[in-house]
């Protein structure tokens, strides 16, 4: 079994994270983690916080000599931000002195806590949240429902991506495919591309984590109206075997695991599998994929279905996209009330993203590797990748034999 968790708040002093139940023997290093948070700051859009707050990360146990020990492994991100947030954030009982002055070293006026956050944003977790857990202001609730927590997310993923290339040779990838109306809104009938490079080569689709001029332009126009945006981002996985997930139960459907992660991460409000939406609006002749035999080997003449059937992994190339809305801190700012006097308001607004789009899409992509990750040590086993890649190879060689026994009927 694979678990993991995160905690720490976006102004806090970091983000901490622990993955439990990864086999031993994965190489893996802080800088492979740097590299994947380094990607998620990236994107065209992002607010000022991006430029100027560096992802610290360092591992607190579970792996020695940049090789996984199997043993619970500790994540810690420093939020670099802390120092000024140290006096609004911290986790001492309150020293009023110490908050008053956080105004004089630079702390947002408004995002002071001797500024209480009583105009709650539309759309993003403020209002419910206050009136779930009991404060009268929203800084209680807005520093963990912020998206500062996916660095965490990433930081996991990195790992398991490692474990599954190592493994397994499962590979994986993101894209933008859209930001609100720019982007490609590709066939998606057509066959996907076998492999990384054919994705990248086909123009309509983007692996740049920048996105297109299109995208750009949209991002920039929406930033001068004073508004945001949302898109659409795309995983795929390479390389996965046949039989990931099941069709036994609801919770171990893989397209199922894979939907409730990707709807867990902060402002995604759709999830496709395959060719999802656009699947319902087909007929059942054009909608499915025929399945072909050359040789020994099965395959299915197209990958509509997004490499998996019964809730379970088909051999073909996994892809799954997910919907984000727009930004809900949106500068030309929308009604509210404010809490603390019943009158009709305007939201808080601070610096903020115009647009997270690419850097949702290194989320998304995390978070189906944490679940693919998840599937594999279920299905197989092993305390070190050396047994886990044994088993896996022996399931593989075990699927021909299936084969044989069909040729040996055909030919009786
Ligand atoms: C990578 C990323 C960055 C985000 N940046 C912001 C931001 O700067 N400002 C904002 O209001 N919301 C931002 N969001 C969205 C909010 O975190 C999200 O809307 C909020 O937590 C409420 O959750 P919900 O949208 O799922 O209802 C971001 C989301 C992601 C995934
Ligand atoms: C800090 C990150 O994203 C933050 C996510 C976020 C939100 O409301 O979700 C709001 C912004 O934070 P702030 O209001 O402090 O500028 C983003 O910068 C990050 O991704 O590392």
């Amino acid at each position: 079994m694979l678990r993991w968790l995160t905690a720490g708040e976006s102004h806090g002093p970091c983000l901490t994270a622990v993955l439990e139940g990864l086999p031993a023997g994965v190489e893996v290093s802080s800088s492979d983690l740097q590299a994947a948070l380094a990607r998620r700051r990236l994107g065209h859009g992002r607010g000022a916080r991006m430029k100027f707050e560096q992802d610290e990360v360092s591992f607190g146990g579970g792996v020695r000599h940049g090789r996984t020990l199997g043993s619970p492994i500790a994540i810690t991100i420093a939020n670099t931000e802390w120092p000024k947030w140290q006096a609004v954030m911290g986790t001492d009982p309150v020293d009023e002195g110490a908050i008053a002055a956080a105004d004089d070293i630079g702390a947002p006026q408004e995002l002071a806590r001797n500024r209480p956050l009583t105009r709650p944003r539309p759309g993003h977790a403020d209002l419910v949240g206050m009136q779930k857990y009991g404060f009268d202001e929203a800084r209680p609730i807005l520093e963990r429902a912020s998206a500062r927590e996916t660095a965490a997310r990433v930081a996991l993923g990195a790992v398991a991506e490692a474990f599954l290339e190592q493994a397994y040779g499962i590979e994986l990838v993101s894209h933008t495919v859209s930001i609100g109306t720019a982007g490609s809104a590709p066939d998606t009938s057509l066959p996907v591309p076998a492999d990384v490079e054919a994705l990248d080569a086909d123009p309509v689709r983007s692996l740049d984590p920048h996105g297109s001029a299109a995208m750009v332009a949209e991002v920039d126009a929406a930033k001068k109206d004073g508004d945001t945006l949302g898109g659409v981002v795309e995983v795929l996985a390479y390389g996965l075997p046949p039989g990931l997930g099941s069709h036994v139960h609801w919770d171990r459907r893989l397209d199922a695991r894979l939907a409730g992660a990707l709807m867990g991460i902060q402002a995604i409000k759709g999830v496709e599998v395959g060719d999802g939406f656009l699947t319902a609006a087909r007929r059942g002749s054009a909608a499915h994929d025929e399945i072909d035999r050359t040789d020994a080997v099965i395959r299915r003449a197209s990958n509509r279905a997004g490499g998996t059937e019964g809730g379970m992994s088909t051999g073909e190339p996994l892809r799954v996209r997910a919907a984000m809305k727009p930004i809900s801190t949106v500068p030309r700012a929308l009604r509210t009330v404010d809490v603390s006097t019943g009158e009709a308001s305007t939201a808080i607004h601070q610096r903020s993203d115009v647009c997270a789009v690419p850097a949702a899409g290194v989320v998304a992509q995390a978070m189906v590797a944490l679940v693919l990750a998840e599937a594999c040590v279920e299905k197989f086993g092993g305390d070190s990748v050396a047994e886990t890649a044994r088993n896996h190879r022996a399931y593989l060689d075990a699927i021909p034999e299936l084969m044989k026994s069909f040729e040996s009927q055909e030919g009786s």
